[in-house]
């Protein structure tokens, strides 16, 4: 489990975070949702240490990460997968090294072996045999799922992913949702999603958080939001006349 407590975040005049607060589980997928510039990604980056918190800890099974020094805080970054927004991969790099890029970092095992690791996450993410092709030959899709199968390189017990839907279809994104639900499940990762997909939020969201103003205004599942009568989450997740229409079905 990961556990924030309190964060606050400001850059300069501008307070970002004011001060939140939750769990995230493992096995299930964990949302962060919100407006634009509600904070979800500085959140995020607070979480893996991209940005220092004002104030607030966070916790991973109980280690507290943002007391730990710079050589500690490695052996948690090991045990981290991050899948950061358009894929960030290598273009200069195959997409086998691009996987392998991790183990190259964190790991001393023989070649072989990491071969092996990354051939196995290829095919987890169904791209076997595509080891020697570069990112630009990759629709999308294809690109988030390398993005994937680079994030378990390293079998993480915590997994962060910042809008993995962005720029896809909707189809190619629930071929997406679909995979980070089955891997979070499958190998009981901690996963953390940040998103604006309302498919993803109805489809996926067995555990929400939604921001607003840079405050935790509401938690809950996909089943509860269709209810809530929180007027800021339902403003923000039943923005058309199309979905609120789809509500009032519910
Ligand atoms: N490195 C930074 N330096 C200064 N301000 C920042 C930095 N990163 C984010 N901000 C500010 O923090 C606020 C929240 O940004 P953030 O990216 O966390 O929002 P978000 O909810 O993820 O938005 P979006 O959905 O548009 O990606 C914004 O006002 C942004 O300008």
């Amino acid at each position: 489990m990961i556990e924030i407590k309190d964060i606050h975040k400001t850059f300069g005049e501008n307070y970002v975070l004011k001060g939140i607060s939750a769990k995230f589980e493992a096995g299930d997928n964990n949302l962060i949702i919100g407006g634009s510039g509600s904070g979800k990604t500085t959140l995020l980056k607070c979480m893996v240490g991209l940005h220092e918190p004002d104030q607030g800890s966070v916790l991973y099974d109980g280690r507290d990460f943002t007391r730990l020094n710079f050589k500690e805080r490695i052996e948690i970054r090991k045990e981290i997968g991050m899948l950061f927004q358009s894929s960030a991969l290598f273009d200069s790099m195959t997409v086998e090294e691009n996987i392998m890029f991790p183990l190259n970092m964190f790991t001393d095992q023989p070649r072989r072996e990491k071969l092996k690791r990354v051939n196995f996450c290829l095919e987890r993410v169904n791209l076997e045999g595509k080891n020697k092709l570069y990112p630009a030959e990759l629709s999308g899709g294809m690109k988030k799922r390398v993005g994937i199968a680079r994030a378990i390189s390293m079998q993480p017990k915590y997994l962060f992913v910042d809008e993995p839907n962005s720029g896809l279809d909707p189809k190619t994104s629930i071929v997406i949702d679909d995979l980070i639900n089955e891997i979070t499940e499958e190998y009981q990762i901690v996963t953390v999603v940040v998103t604006h997909d309302m498919n993803s939020v109805m489809g996926i969201g067995e555990s929400i958080i939604f921001l607003y103003e840079g405050q935790k205004e509401w938690e809950g599942s996909n089943k509860e939001i269709a209810h809530s009568d929180n007027k800021n989450l339902n403003d923000f997740v039943f923005a058309s006349k199309f979905t609120q229409a789809a509500r009032e079905k519910l």
